[in-house]
C-alpha cells in the first residue's frame, strides 16, 4: 500500500495531542471522482469542523503540565489549530473497510501520527481517523465530538450554509463543579499513574501514554459480528445452566463469549492465572449524576484480576463462570463509591505486570458510532483501532438493532483459532 500526503494544514480555531484512543470511520462515495471530494466533500468537512469546534474549544487547545501545578490542564489560546493531515492512498477501501481480515499496519496508516484528523480520499470511499489523548476525553466524548461534526456538515449542506446550532444531546458540558468528590481522587489518580510510570522525581510530568503494544508485521485486524439472534441463543444456553440472577446484557453475553475464546485459543498452561477488565462510564452513576453530555474522561474500571485460571474459563462451563463474573462486576457498579477507583486502577496495572493473559475491551455497545452522517450516508465501517493482542473492541451493529460488532487484532496464526473457536462454538 502507498500512501500520498497532498495536504497538511491546519484549521482554525483548533490542537497537538498524543493519541492512544483510535478510531476510523468510513464513508463510501457514490459520485467519487478526486475532483468532487476535493472541490466539495474536503471544503465542506473543513468547514462544518471550523464550525463544530466553537463548541468543543478544548479540543483546539494543548494538554500540559507546568512544572509547579499539582495537575496537567488544557490550555486553550487564540489562534489555535487542529493540525488537519489530508491524504490519499492506493489501498484497497472495499477491504479495510470490511469485516474480514486486512492487516493492521494498513489500518493503522490511515491515522495521523501525533495529532487529531486524517481524512483520506481514492475512489470508492473516505475514511476519517480520529485519535484523541485520554486526559482529554474518553469514547463518549470523542464519539460525541464525531457526532456533532457530522451534524453540523450535514445541516450545512441540507440547509444551504445556514448555520444551525448544535441540539442539547451534542453540546459538551464543560462544567467540572458538577463532580462532588471530597476525597482527593484527583491527586491519588495522579500519583499512581506517576509511579506507574517511574516518574517518581516530581521533575518531569510526562503526558505521554503509557506505550502501546508493538504490532507484529503478522497482525492482522478482524471484525466479528454476533447477531441479535445469536446473542439470545447464548442468553439462553446461560439462563438453561446457571440458577442466578444473572444480569445478561448484549455486553456481558458477548464479552464472555469471547473472552472465552481467547484464553481457549491461546492455550499454553492450563494453570496460568488470567485476568479480564471493562471500563463503565460513571457519568449516570455518580451522586448526584453528570450529564450525558459532560465532556472530558469518566471511566470507572472492573475486573478480575488472576483470581481465575485458564481452565476454568477454557473448559465446558468456562463461558457460564465469565457471564457470572461479568454480571457480577455490572451489578456492583450501582454501589460503587467514586473513591474505590483510584484502588482499582493500581490493581490493574498491578495485575497486568504479572497476569499470563490480560483481557480488556475499547469502545461499547452504547456510543452510537455508526451514526455520524456527514451527508453522505452512514458510515460503512467503523473500526476502533487502538487494540491488541488482548483488548478487543466494541460496537453496536451496524445494520441490525440488538447485534454487536467485535475488533479483534492480534496475529494471524492465532486469530484463525480463534474465529474457529468462535463460529463452532456458536453452532451448538
Ligand atoms: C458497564 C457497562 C459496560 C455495562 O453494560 P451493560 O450493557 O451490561 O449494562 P447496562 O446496565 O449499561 O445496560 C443494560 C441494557 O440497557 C441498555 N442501555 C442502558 N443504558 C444505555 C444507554 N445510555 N445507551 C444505550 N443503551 C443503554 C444496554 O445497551 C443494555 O441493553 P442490552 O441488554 O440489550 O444490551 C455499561 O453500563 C457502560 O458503562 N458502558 C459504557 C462503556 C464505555 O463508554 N466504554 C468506552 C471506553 S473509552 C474507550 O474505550 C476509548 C474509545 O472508545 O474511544
Amino acid at each position: 500500500m502507498t500512501i500520498h500526503i497532498v495536504e497538511v494544514s491546519e484549521v482554525t480555531p483548533a490542537p497537538n495531542l498524543d493519541s492512544p484512543a483510535k478510531r476510523v470511520f468510513f464513508y463510501r462515495l457514490i459520485e467519487s471522482t478526486r475532483e468532487h471530494f476535493h472541490s466539495f466533500i474536503l471544503p465542506k468537512l473543513k468547514l462544518s469542523l471550523s464550525l463544530v469546534l466553537r463548541d468543543y474549544l478544548p479540543l483546539c487547545g494543548r494538554i500540559t503540565w507546568e512544572l509547579n501545578e499539582p495537575k496537567p490542564s488544557i490550555v486553550v489560546s487564540q489562534n489555535d489549530a487542529i493540525l488537519v493531515t489530508i491524504a490519499e492512498t492506493d489501498a484497497d477501501f472495499s477491504l479495510l473497510s470490511g469485516y474480514g481480515q486486512r492487516p493492521a499496519s494498513e489500518l493503522h496508516n490511515l491515522l495521523p501520527e501525533v495529532p487529531v484528523f486524517d481524512d483520506s480520499a481514492k475512489s470508492q470511499g473516505f475514511s476519517i481517523g480520529v485519535a484523541a489523548h485520554h486526559g482529554v476525553s474518553d469514547g463518549k466524548t470523542s464519539t460525541m465530538f464525531v457526532k456533532a461534526w457530522a451534524h453540523v456538515c450535514k445541516q450545512h449542506l441540507k440547509e444551504n450554509n445556514v448555520v444551525v446550532p448544535l441540539p442539547e444531546t451534542l453540546t459538551p458540558s464543560f462544567d467540572r463543579s458538577l463532580i462532588k468528590d471530597t476525597t482527593g481522587l484527583d491527586e491519588q489518580m495522579i500519583k499512581i499513574v506517576r509511579s506507574m510510570k517511574q516518574d517518581k522525581t516530581n521533575v518531569s510530568r510526562s503526558l505521554s501514554p503509557i506505550p502501546a503494544w508493538e504490532l507484529g508485521d503478522d497482525f492482522v485486524f478482524t471484525t466479528l459480528v454476533l447477531s441479535r439472534g445469536d446473542v439470545e441463543k447464548l442468553r439462553e444456553r446461560v439462563k438453561s445452566k446457571s440458577p442466578s440472577q444473572l444480569h445478561l446484557s448484549t455486553f456481558v453475553i458477548a464479552y464472555a463469549y469471547v473472552w472465552t475464546c481467547l484464553v481457549k485459543a491461546r492455550g499454553g498452561n492450563m494453570e496460568r492465572p488470567v485476568s479480564f477488565l471493562f471500563v463503565a462510564d460513571f457519568r449516570e452513576r455518580l451522586d448526584p449524576p453528570l450529564p450525558a453530555t459532560y465532556f472530558g474522561n469518566c471511566m470507572f474500571p472492573a475486573g478480575s484480576y488472576n483470581s481465575k485460571t485458564a481452565a476454568d474459563f477454557a473448559g465446558e462451563g468456562g463461558f457460564v463462570t465469565a457471564v457470572e463474573i461479568l454480571s457480577g462486576l455490572v451489578k456492583d457498579f450501582s454501589s460503587r463509591k467514586i473513591e474505590t477507583i483510584a484502588e482499582e486502577y493500581k490493581m490493574v496495572f498491578d495485575y497486568a505486570v504479572v497476569s499470563s493473559q490480560f483481557g480488556a475491551v475499547a469502545g461499547s455497545t452504547r456510543l452510537g458510532v455508526y451514526e455520524s452522517d456527514f451527508g453522505w450516508g452512514r458510515p460503512v465501517k467503523v473500526d476502533a483501532v487502538s487494540i491488541d493482542g488482548n483488548k478487543i473492541s466494541m460496537a453496536e451493529r451496524r445494520d441490525e438493532s440488538g447485534g454487536i460488532e467485535i475488533g479483534m487484532c492480534m496475529n494471524k496464526a492465532e486469530l484463525d483459532i480463534v474465529l474457529t473457536l468462535f463460529s463452532s462454538g456458536l453452532q451448538n
